[in-house]
């Protein structure tokens, strides 16, 4: 077995899959080192399994002692999982309002903190600490009305999105020995984007305070959907810094050309899967000049679940074949050929009561 992210013998590892020869035939077993705080990336074109390989990590870490992953997941496709394993907890998404800073909640509204509306939520997010507080205190202000309508619009903006409450998301709750899935699938980009900010920030702070014991280890799928709103900060502080407080960050995306190219630089895992756009090409190898020369980019798998792993620690390149799953995977595309096969189901079965 070959363990890939360290060089020393020993510490939890995660299964990843097996080496896979130039002729297809299968080759040792393959681990990821999940000791030690990582910064993951995955990428792939649509359909080549980034979904999957997250699940994959996901079960690997569940499995380890001392680690808390928390999966945000804007494709419902882990809350399946929770009737697999009772160690997986889906969760409805909930964010303090004072998870967010002031600058925060101008970007979650799309507001220029230096004016009009945007300056009055500004102050509003300074002086009170709940959603509820924040629209009072704009109502009660001294601003010219048109401004203070327009700050109070925005505010009830986000009222609608029902997720800022008053309990949040605690660093504890994130931080147990299950998996925690944060279901953003029926969210907006932007709630989804404050949900993702208050996480990573719960993490990073958490460990910070001394808060949990653990390692948590925060999976983001989809994530070039998140890379310009209002979790860019949050998720750029733990690419860059989350590994001293010992927070482990993988993100999945199939689109590396929409990703921060300091985020694919402080990748210390890569796991590339197909990949057809020479844009996205590109991008990985600016960023990964050294392992991604044009040889190895012509290298890259060309069958799902097929990936090239980058292990930046120990300067190395492995052919992996991504394992199978232990539990259920949600990330099916839904096919015309399924609904058809339903069809048929239920005719044979007597069709629908009417
Ligand atoms: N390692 C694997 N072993 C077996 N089957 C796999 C593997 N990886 C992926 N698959 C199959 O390929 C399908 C597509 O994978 P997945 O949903 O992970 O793709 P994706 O890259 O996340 O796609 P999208 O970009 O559309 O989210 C899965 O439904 C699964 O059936």
């Amino acid at each position: 077995m070959v363990v890939i992210g360290r060089e020393e013998a020993t510490g939890a590892t995660a299964r990843l899959g097996h080496y896979r020869a130039r002729d297809g035939s299968r080759g040792a077993a393959v681990d990821l080192d999940v000791d030690r705080p990582h910064v993951g990336l995955v990428v792939g074109k649509r359909g080549s399994g980034k979904t999957y390989t997250l699940g994959v990590l996901a079960e690997g870490l569940l499995a380890a002692e001392g680690v808390s992953p928390v999966v945000v997941d804007p494709m419902g496709a882990f809350t399946s999982l929770s009737a697999a394993d009772v160690s997986v907890t889906v969760v409805d998404p909930s964010v303090r309002a004072d998870a967010l800073d002031p600058r925060q909640w101008c970007a979650v509204l799309g507001l220029d903190p230096e004016r009009g509306a945007g300056a009055l939520v500004w102050r509003a997010a300074s002086e009170r600490s709940t959603l509820e507080g924040m629209r009072s205190w704009v109502a009660d202000s001294d601003a010219a009305a048109s401004t203070g309508r327009a700050a109070a619009n925005h505010l009830a903006l986000a009222a609608s999105w029902d997720i800022f409450d008053a309990a949040g998301i605690e660093t504890g709750a994130l931080c147990s020995d299950g998996l925690t899935v944060l279901d953003v699938s029926g969210l907006d980009s932007r709630p989804a984007g404050a949900v993702l900010a208050a996480v990573a920030t719960a993490l990073y702070d958490g460990r910070m305070a001394g808060q949990t014991d653990r390692l948590p280890w925060l999976l983001v799928d989809e994530a070039h959907a998140f890379t310009d709103g209002v979790a860019r900060r949050p998720l750029h502080r733990l690419v860059t810094r989350g590994r001293q407080p010992g927070v482990s960050c993988v993100l999945a995306t199939q689109r590396p050309s929409a990703v921060p190219a300091t985020t694919v630089s402080q990748t210390d895992l890569l796991v590339a899967h197909r990949l057809t756009s020479a844009a996205d090409i590109d991008a990985l190898r600016a960023a990964r000049p050294t392992y991604l020369d044009g040889d190895l980019a012509a290298r890259l798998p060309e069958t799902t679940g097929d990936a090239l792993v980058v292990d930046d620690g120990t300067e190395s390149v492995h052919h992996v074949t991504v394992r199978e799953r232990r539990t259920p995977h949600g990330g099916e595309t839904p096919r015309a050929s399924d609904l058809e096969a339903d069809r048929n189901h239920e005719v044979s079965a007597g069709g629908p009561e009417t």
